[in-house]
């Protein structure tokens, strides 16, 4: 068993959207398919892998590093001990050997791509979902009904608060029970009046969760603080700066409602600074941390074991990115649920076709792997990379 091949191409997710720090108007993604010698069902297995969104392809990085390494390396050397299946953890040390410590930059996203696919591959050898897969690692039950949110409410041009109103009204009429928007992008009293318009469109049949996208200095985060705590909010996302802690700190004295962070904290050690500095409460607060953006599977498994040192549950986790990766982790591991993005970023993020919201929360299907095999815009564009 080994795998043969690892292809990547950039893929466009461009928009014409923008949160309170940058637009989409160039924004990419990488797509990485994993090519094994392994048949099931009589077919190949080939396991595939995108970078959420956010950071831009990552080929450079994929081509002159992190694939050559897994293809140079001694093939037995990526198995587990059995032999009867790769090993993603191996796999993963292989990838970062003769890479220095710290400094945790854009390498942890060509890395979680692989993974990825590397995890694709592992269920599909495996031949279960890589929720019931990871579950069963871990001794745990699954769980396949996940919350997820719909995130979206970004500026955009010629947007008014009656556009502002029509997408949220659309995702509570698609099942969802609790909605995301940016904030930061505007002026706070023009924020006021688009969250106070979005409250009034969805009133008590979904919650509103506001992100700001790390935009804000002290100041201005407790300005918006002291407006948003008159509104019975989901939650208040990355209010400063990701690695400035004393910030999101000093913002428990402001607000006594639930934050959330950690979408662009990229790794294990990152994250431990986050719960040691960052005066997150275990009790309310939620973390954000993205495996495709930060060193894959591998690496959050090291999260979710440093979240347990320091008293945290991962029902507290509702990943970023809105992918089905992070979907198979939440039924898997038991997350709080997962973000998605109904109207954005496809055909990369979502669901398998005929996969719907309830009540706020979807029911994963039983396909082998990840799922992606199940959603047909972005199966078209993995097979036409490799099957
Ligand atoms: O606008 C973005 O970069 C995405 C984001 O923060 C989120 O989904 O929470
Ligand atoms: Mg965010």
């Amino acid at each position: 068993m080994r795998i043969i091949d690892i292809r990547e191409v950039t893929k466009p997710i461009a928009s014409p959207i923008r949160n309170a720090y940058i637009d989409f108007s160039k924004m990419t993604t990488s797509l990485v398919a994993v090519v094994t010698d392994v048949i099931r069902d009589g077919q190949r297995v080939v396991g595939y892998g995108f970078n959420s969104n956010g950071r831009y392809g990552q080929g450079g990085l994929i081509r002159e590093r992190f694939a050559d390494r897994i293809l140079q390396a001694a093939p037995e050397s990526l198995l587990t001990e059995a032999g009867d299946n790769l090993d993603p953890h191996r796999i993963w040390a292989a990838m970062m050997a003769n890479e220095k410590p710290g400094g945790h930059g854009e390498r942890s996203v060509a890395v979680g791509t692989i993974d990825m696919a590397i995890w694709d591959a592992v269920a599909k050898i495996e031949g279960k979902p890589l929720f019931r897969h990871l579950a069963a690692l871990h001794g745990r039950e699954a769980d396949p009904r996940v919350f997820v949110y719909a995130a979206g409410g970004y500026y955009y041009p010629g947007k008014d608060n009656g556009a502002l109103r029509a997408e949220m009204r659309s995702y509570v009429d698609r099942g969802y029970t609790v909605v995301k928007m940016k904030i930061g992008g505007a002026s706070l009293d023009e924020d006021r009046r688009r969250i106070e318009a979005v409250l009034d469109e969805i009133g008590s049949q979904a919650q509103l969760a506001v992100d700001a996208n790390g935009r804000f200095d002290l100041e201005t985060a407790i300005a918006y603080a002291k407006m948003l705590r008159a509104y019975p909010l989901f939650w208040y996302e990355e209010i400063g700066d990701p690695l400035d802690y004393a910030l999101q700190a000093a913002m428990s004295e402001f607000y006594d409602a639930p934050m959330a962070t950690g979408e662009n904290l990229f790794s294990h050690q990152d994250a431990r600074n986050l719960l040691r500095y960052g005066g997150m409460r275990p009790d309310r607060d939620y973390l954000q941390f993205d495996c495709a953006l930060s060193y894959g599977l591998v690496e959050y498994l090291r999260t979710l074991e440093v979240l347990r040192q320091f008293g945290w549950s991962p029902a507290r986790c509702i990943p970023h990115g809105g992918h089905q990766m992070s979907l198979n982790i939440a039924a898997g591991l038991g997350l709080g649920g997962n973000e998605s993005y109904p109207d954005l970023f496809q055909p990369y993020g979502g669901f398998p076709d005929g996969v719907a919201v309830q009540d706020g929360h979807v029911l994963m299907p039983e396909l082998p792997g990840i799922g992606f095999e199940g959603k047909s815009d972005l199966i078209a564009q993995m097979h036409a990379l490799a099957r």
